[in-house]
């Protein structure tokens, strides 16, 4: 297969203008089937969008500089005892990616977060970093719990959407990758599938995510300054009956520059069930995952990490 054939496998959406902001307009009700063809068929989809302005990306993407540039000593001071969330320094299985991921506690809100983080890393203060992180992180998550309204929309179950956004908490993480060693392409990132419910992401334009078509090729899908790649994870190929594609992607690295992303992962609160609706069950679609909790599937995953492992842990 050719490069440009595997370049037109990438589904692009269009969602600048109004689309975003109007629920009840004809045009969002075309996106939201477009949404779910292309996540059906691929499992995620490049979005053009314009809810985060060009000056506001480039100044994340300096204060992600100066905050990897901390001592690491400073760094390793974000600590917690749930997956994903403390900073994650460089390790022999990642050894060019470095990572924090910072969620909310319930009842906290982004703002606080923000506020909290920047504070730990910065006693002295940095209100541009503050800023900054508020406002992505809040942009990301309006974009990823609108593309979930899209995706609950498609399906016939609008009416599920609320209460399921009632349920769901968003991790957001902010990711470095280094320049590989004597100019060789080298992993960024294992093939994985995402286990929360979706993620959105941006970069800082230089490319590396690769994801695995159906012919078992790694796509490189660049991710252009005005848009975000949606990606859907397990936990969201569980509740849609296993109607929409979880798909395995990884990060390569290549070149001379650093890469930079940072992205919005929804997924359920600690206790909250992820149960297929009734709606997305019938003869031609019996059902194939039995409800479960999300921190028990990930409780499962760190002690059998598989590339089957919500089938193994969720499959009927
Ligand atoms: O950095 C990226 O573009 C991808 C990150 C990713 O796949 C992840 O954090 O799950
Ligand atoms: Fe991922």
């Amino acid at each position: 297969m050719g490069t440009d054939e595997v370049q037109d496998e990438i589904p692009f959406l269009d969602f600048s203008g109004e689309v975003l902001d109007d629920f009840t307009d004809e045009r969002w009700r075309e996106m939201c089937g477009q949404v779910r063809d292309a996540l059906e068929t691929h499992g995620f989809f490049v979005m053009y969008h314009d809810k985060i302005p060009k000056s506001l990306r480039e100044d994340m993407f300096k204060a992600m500089n100066a905050l990897f540039d901390l001592p690491e000593e400073t760094k390793s001071k974000y600590a917690s005892s749930k997956p994903y969330r403390s900073y994650m320094g460089e390790s022999p299985a990642v050894p060019l990616h470095q990572s924090f991921g910072i969620d909310n506690e319930p009842g906290i809100d982004v703002d606080t977060t923000a506020q909290a983080f920047t504070n730990l890393m910065w006693p002295q203060g940095n209100p541009s970093f503050c800023e900054t992180l508020k406002s992505v992180t809040s942009k990301m998550l309006e974009l990823n719990y609108t593309i979930l309204k899209m995706v609950f929309e498609s399906f016939g179950t609008g009416k599920l959407y609320v209460p399921h956004i009632q349920g769901s908490i968003a991790l957001f993480r902010l990711m470095k990758y280094k320049v590989p060693p004597n100019n060789e392409a080298a992993v960024g990132l294992i093939p994985h599938t995402d286990k929360n419910v979706l993620s959105i992401l941006c970069e800082n334009n230089v490319q590396g995510l690769e994801i695995l078509n159906k012919d078992g090729v790694y796509v490189p899908v660049g991710v252009p300054d005005n848009a975000s790649v949606v990606i859907v994870g397990d936990t969201l190929k569980a509740w849609s009956n296993g109607r929409l594609k979880a798909p395995k992607h990884r990060v390569m690295m290549s070149g001379n520059k650093e890469r930079y992303s940072f992205g919005s992962f929804s997924m359920p609160k600690e206790g909250v069930a992820t149960e297929v609706p009734n709606e997305l069950v019938d003869d031609d679609h019996p059902l194939v995952y039995r409800p479960f909790k999300f921190s028990e599937f990930m409780a499962y995953f760190v002690n059998n990490i598989s590339d089957d492992a919500l089938e193994i842990y969720a499959g009927i």
